[in-house]
């Protein structure tokens, strides 16, 4: 907005004295007399001039990013904007990443011919993501737009507000307090399998005879539910039954607005693109929806903040989930907590939710990767396992599960494509990059990226991720670099919930795979990623599942 502010004020007085020294130096050319004709007319020149300067000038002939490698082509006032937008996201950037050369760092021309860059190896990556990680932050816009739904939490917050809160947040996903975690997870995982039995149960009583279709599921609404219910008794030691169709209100606020339906994805595009005083204004249904969910989330969490402080005070409350921690080391007042919660409510379900659903894609396409992975699941689970059963230790262990929940991530990385502006005139593999550079990391690319994975870079390989001597699980995937996979990017801003989305990850897949046989429904159609931040598929994931003899 000052920016914006900022340009307009620059036109207008310069207008003005172009307008006043035309009137006293070329009167006679003027087509009027009149100042207030002609400082409109040295308006429209102005915008006109400084626009073409912008686009077809600045980028070819002055920009010190022009001797970057760079895509030809692009159109002529859209850049490579769209690439942005494409489907599957990402796409555009590996084919570049793949076939200029370059040292690190790719340039394109966005919306309007502005000049972008590309990070391409481990060296940029580490500059930008370690080394000089608070020289480069999520760009206002999006931050502006995000603070709407998840208040001034861990992801939106930036320089030492961020160091600050990462550093006490940090110990809620220590190792030792996930492990603690794993019988709740493994619980919600067998919940995630019987809710799904009562699905197809019902379906076939409904069904009268026509039963070819009471076992296709869409797992990826089941996946979202089981991760709503996870991270609600992770987060707050709180059941939210999504499972069982409660009518929890935070739930029902959080499907609304995460749910990608073409009108949201275009209202939250378009957040972003353009100023967000004029969308806000727009006579659009959506805007006052969103006002609506983001100020009754608020009051919910604001209650469940108010809750929680008083259980902990009649020391009636465990103490284990996120937000006691959070209550209990006494560096967060009310507002910080409620925006913390909004941020992991937010954050840490849909994002393992989309990397279950794309897991059972890829075991649906390769039936023998999930045969294998039943043996190998069957052989070290047992059915109901006891309090006494370590399922930590037995699940982290496990090659196969472990090489297809890395492989899916590696394929699939719930955020594909994420953007940084820089802060301050800086260098990236010795190249100077001036302040306003906007910089993008692209998962997607980079996790698919030939160089670094081979020439089977594309395809679904989860035995890459099992040591072939000792036959235990790596984590490198047999890359040279921890770099060559961003899924959850590195560094100081890297993803918080890792561990924890790793552990959910393990226990969903090891138990689903345990009950059912599953089988892509309908291959006529395409599994495509979409979304705007975050990716599900298009069309959902319906699954047709056979129920498995208990082992
Ligand atoms: C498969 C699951 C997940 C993936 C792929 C994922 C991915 C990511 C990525 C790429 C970022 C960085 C975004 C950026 O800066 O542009 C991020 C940040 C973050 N994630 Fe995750 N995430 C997952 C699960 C979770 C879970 C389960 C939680 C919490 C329980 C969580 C909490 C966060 C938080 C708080 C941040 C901000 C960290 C910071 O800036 O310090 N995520 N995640």
């Amino acid at each position: 907005m000052k920016k914006l502010q900022t340009l307009a004020a620059t036109v207008v007085f310069s207008a003005a004295a172009e307008a006043m020294a035309a009137m006293i130096s070329i009167p006679q050319y003027l087509p009027t007399k009149s100042f207030a004709t002609t400082f409109l007319g040295a308006i429209f020149l102005t915008i006109t001039v400084w626009s073409f300067y912008q686009m077809f000038i600045y980028p070819s002939f002055v920009s010190p990013l022009r001797h970057l490698p760079h895509p030809k082509g692009g159109n002529l006032f859209l850049g490579h904007g769209l690439s942005l937008f494409k489907r599957p996201p990402g796409n555009d950037f590996l084919k570049w990443m793949n076939e200029i050369p370059n040292d690190g760092v790719l340039m394109f021309n966005g919306f309007g011919n502005q000049p972008r860059i590309v990070l391409t190896n481990p060296r940029a990556l580490s500059e930008v993501l370690v080394t000089k990680t608070y020289d480069f932050k999520k760009p206002k816009p999006l931050r502006t737009f995000l603070r709407r739904i998840l208040g001034d939490g861990l992801i939106i917050v930036e320089g030492e507000e961020h160091k600050f809160q990462r550093k006490h947040v940090m110990p809620v996903f220590s190792f030792r307090h996930i492990k603690e975690l794993y019988p709740m997870i493994w619980k919600k995982a067998v919940a995630l399998t019987q809710g799904i039995e009562a699905e197809m149960a019902e379906k076939m009583d409904l069904s009268m005879g026509e039963k070819s279709k009471h076992n296709v599921v869409e797992v990826n609404h089941w996946a979202n539910k089981v991760t709503m219910d996870i991270i609600g008794v992770a987060g707050l030691g709180r059941e939210f039954n999504a499972l069982k169709n409660s009518d929890d209100p935070l739930v029902h606020n959080y499907e609304e607005i995460l749910e990608p339906t073409t009108e949201k994805l275009t209202f939250f595009a378009m957040q972003i693109i353009l100023p967000q005083f004029i969308v806000n204004r727009l006579p659009w249904k959506i805007n006052e929806r969103v006002r609506v969910i983001t100020s009754n989330l608020n009051r919910i969490c604001g209650e469940l903040v108010a809750d929680k402080r008083a259980l902990i005070k009649a020391d009636a409350d465990e103490h284990l989930d996120i937000l006691s921690v959070l209550i209990k080391s006494n560096n967060f007042s009310d507002k910080q907590l409620v925006d913390q919660l909004l941020t992991f409510l937010a954050a840490g379900h849909e994002t393992t939710s989309s990397a279950f659903t794309w897991v059972t894609y890829l075991l649906s396409t390769h039936p023998e990767i999930q045969t294998r992975l039943r043996e190998e699941i069957r052989k070290h689970i047992p059915t109901n396992p006891g309090p006494d059963f370590d399922l930590a230790t037995v699940l982290e262990a496990m090659p196969l599960l472990n090489g297809v929940c890395n492989e899916t991530l590696r394929l699939y990385p719930t955020v594909p494509i994420t953007i940084r502006d820089c802060y301050t005139d800086t260098t990236v593999c010795d190249h100077y990059i001036p302040r306003g550079t906007q910089v993008h990391l692209v998962p997607w690319a980079t996790n698919r990226l030939p160089e670094f994975w081979g020439s089977n870079a594309g395809d679904f390989v989860p035995d890459r991720w099992i040591d072939k001597e000792t036959g235990r699980p790596n984590n490198t995937g047999g890359s040279s670099s921890n770099y060559n996979i961003l899924t959850f990017l590195h560094g100081p801003r890297s993803c918080i919930g890792e561990k924890f989305a790793k552990a959910e990850l393990r226990c969903l897949v090891a138990a689903m795979v345990g009950a059912y046989e599953m089988e892509y429904a309908d291959p006529s159609v395409e599994a495509i990623p979409h979304g705007v931040i975050t990716t599900k598929p298009r069309w959902g994931m319906e699954l047709r599942l056979k129920s498995l003899q208990q082992w």
